[in-house]
């Protein structure tokens, strides 16, 4: 709370305006809400001028104004510059008779201002950070509870703005909520490393699939893939290096698989896809293209030579019929055969029998 002789110290000054700017009132449109108080003040008051207004750094602002047609003036001129200055009610009978005002260019010239009256518009932290206020062309005085009734007024036009300001601090807590659970979910979806969707969230995704497929009966392919002699990379380069062979093999399968497939990390060295509406032959030749592709792109570059590995993969139909454990139990198995093939091939389904393409 601002003590009274602090009030013409610039640290004040400082504090008054930061008060101000937090209730983001300046240059906002007119609103019925304070149309209507200024227009109650006017006919209470039973003055022809009414005016919210804010002292700016070096202007006065008017939230709504009766009876002047501009919305600020220069903070020089201003009558309220001097009012919230003032622990109460202003009040200036004859401003021709005040010297602080007589050559005020808006009482010598237009509007030829005569009375003021203004009523402080404090901060709930006890700031004044302009008025309402009433002004005549002649001389006069205000009767005690048209003073009252002032000042009332005054104090609903900050009780609305504060009420404003909870809206909007609220809905920006709102939105602060919305995004940390977005947040949340993604991290909750995302395999950390990688990028890649969780082995939760790629299970969802293709229990969501199976029902589309028992739906409308196109069929999708399943991979299952395996990084050939991984634990040899760690061994060797250690977990770091391994690590960032996982992330650069989950960017490379973004590259080589369609925007509409669904990669994901199953855990470990394990990586799945899912190919919608692709029959097993389309996921072959997708495999063949990640064979090719890791081929001819390093993994590791900084090592003495450039690292390059090999996968070994299981492809499977993913039918009507199939249940997401049949499915994950045939890709394996036709994964493990590629393994004892000798790795670095695909082994798929046929009706009927198993067969393997090595790369
Ligand atoms: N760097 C790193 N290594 C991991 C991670 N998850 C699992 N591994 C390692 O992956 C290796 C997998 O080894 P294995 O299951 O023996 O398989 P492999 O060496 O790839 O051999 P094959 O699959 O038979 O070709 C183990 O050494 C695990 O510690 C991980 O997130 N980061």
């Amino acid at each position: 709370m601002p003590r009274n002789s602090d009030l013409f110290s610039a640290e004040h000054e400082q504090q008054r305006l930061k008060a101000l700017d937090a209730y983001q009132i300046l240059d906002t449109p007119e609103e019925p809400a304070f149309d209507e108080i200024v227009e109650m003040a006017s006919l209470i008051c039973d003055a022809p001028i009414a005016v919210i207004n804010f002292v700016d750094r070096d202007r006065q602002w008017f939230k709504s104004v009766k009876g002047l047609c501009v919305r600020e003036t220069p903070l020089d001129i201003s009558i309220c510059a001097h009012a919230i200055l003032q622990p109460d009610l202003f009040i200036v009978p004859d401003t021709t008779q005040d010297p602080r005002f007589a050559n005020n260019p808006l009482v010598t010239g237009e509007p030829h201002l005569r009375f003021y009256a203004g009523a402080l518009l404090k901060s709930n932290d006890g700031y004044p950070l302009g008025t309402l206020c009433v002004l005549d062309y002649q001389p006069r005085e205000l009767t005690e509870r048209q003073c009252f009734a002032l000042q009332a007024l005054a104090n609903q036009v900050m009780a609305h703005m504060e009420l404003i300001r909870t809206h909007r601090e609220q809905a920006g807590l709102i939105r602060e909520l919305e995004e940390t659970r977005l947040e949340l979910s993604k991290l909750a979806t995302t395999d950390q490393l990688t990028g890649l969707l969780n082995r939760r969230a790629f299970e969802h995704r293709l229990d969501q699939e199976l029902a589309l497929i028992q739906r409308d009966n196109h069929p999708a392919s399943f991979i299952m893939i395996d990084l050939d002699h991984f634990k040899t990379i760690n061994d060797t380069l250690g977990h770091q290096a391994g690590d960032k062979v996982l992330a650069r093999f989950a960017n490379l399968c973004r590259e080589v698989f369609r925007q509409a497939d669904v990669i994901g990390r199953w855990g470990g060295e394990e990586f799945v896809v899912m190919l919608p509406s692709s029959s097993v032959e389309e996921a072959r030749h997708a495999a063949e293209r990640l064979h090719k592709r890791l081929a001819t792109t390093p993994m590791l570059e900084d090592t003495s030579s450039p690292l390059y590995i090999t996968v070994s993969l299981g492809i499977c139909l993913l039918a009507g019929s199939s249940t997401f454990n049949d499915c994950l139990y045939k890709a394996d198995n036709l994964l493990y055969q590629a393994k004892e093939q000798g790795r670095d091939r695909t082994v798929y389904e046929q009706p009927g029998t198993f067969s393997s393409t090595s790369s």
